[in-house]
């Protein structure tokens, strides 16, 4: 992906400040989403990582987790299996309670959305403090696949995320803040 395109889709996300509460600069894709020609170099940049490798279904996370995990699935020609807040899926579930930057929550994932060793990704739009992706990833480990790697349109370096999911495979972020 070239500096221009990562610079323009940098400058496209807006900043609101304290928002969902005081203290939490907030990162709004929605201008990113609106735009055709930028939305679809965010998928390809995010999809370049797995260029090449086999992979059997993304994981995508409620609830911006699921424009971004959906398209990347199509992309990758794989299966799209989404990670939802508690008391949504219909079927049998399992389920982790988490922390995020802005709070607690609890997400869950059908008992057989996954088949043990099936080669998966996890996406997400946004990577801060990790709480989130971890639960996921627990859920993804329970289930007996594959973990390829994980995948973010947007990382808060400074929250140390990263740290957190370190030990589960490789993380990867188009844009860093
Ligand atoms: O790394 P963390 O500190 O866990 O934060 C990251 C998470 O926070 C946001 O989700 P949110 O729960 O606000 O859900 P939404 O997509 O429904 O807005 C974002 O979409 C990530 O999933
Ligand atoms: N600062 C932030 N902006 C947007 N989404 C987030 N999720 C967690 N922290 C966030």
């Amino acid at each position: 992906m070239s500096p221009e395109s990562l610079e323009r889709l940098r400058s496209t996300i807006r900043d609101v400040p304290d928002f969902p509460q005081p203290g939490i600069l907030f990162k709004d894709i929605t201008p990113v989403l609106a735009d055709p020609e930028l939305l679809n170099e965010a998928i390809e940049g995010m999809t370049e990582a797995f260029a090449g490798q086999k992979v059997d279904k993304v994981v995508g996370i409620d609830a911006r987790g699921f424009i971004f995990g959906a398209l990347i699935a199509q992309r990758l020609g794989a299966g799209f299996i989404p990670v939802r807040k508690k008391g949504k899926l219909p079927w049998q579930t399992r389920g982790v309670d988490y922390s995020l930057e802005y709070g607690k929550n609890s997400v869950e994932m059908h008992v057989d959305a996954l088949a043990p060793r099936e080669k998966v990704v996890l996406a997400d739009d946004l990577l801060a403090t990790g709480g989130t992706a971890g639960a996921a990833l627990q859920l993804i480990q329970e289930s007996g696949a594959d973990l390829l790697g994980s995948v973010f349109f947007i990382e808060l370096a400074f929250l140390n995320g990263r740290e957190k999911l370190a030990e589960t495979g490789p993380v990867h972020a188009l844009l860093t803040f």
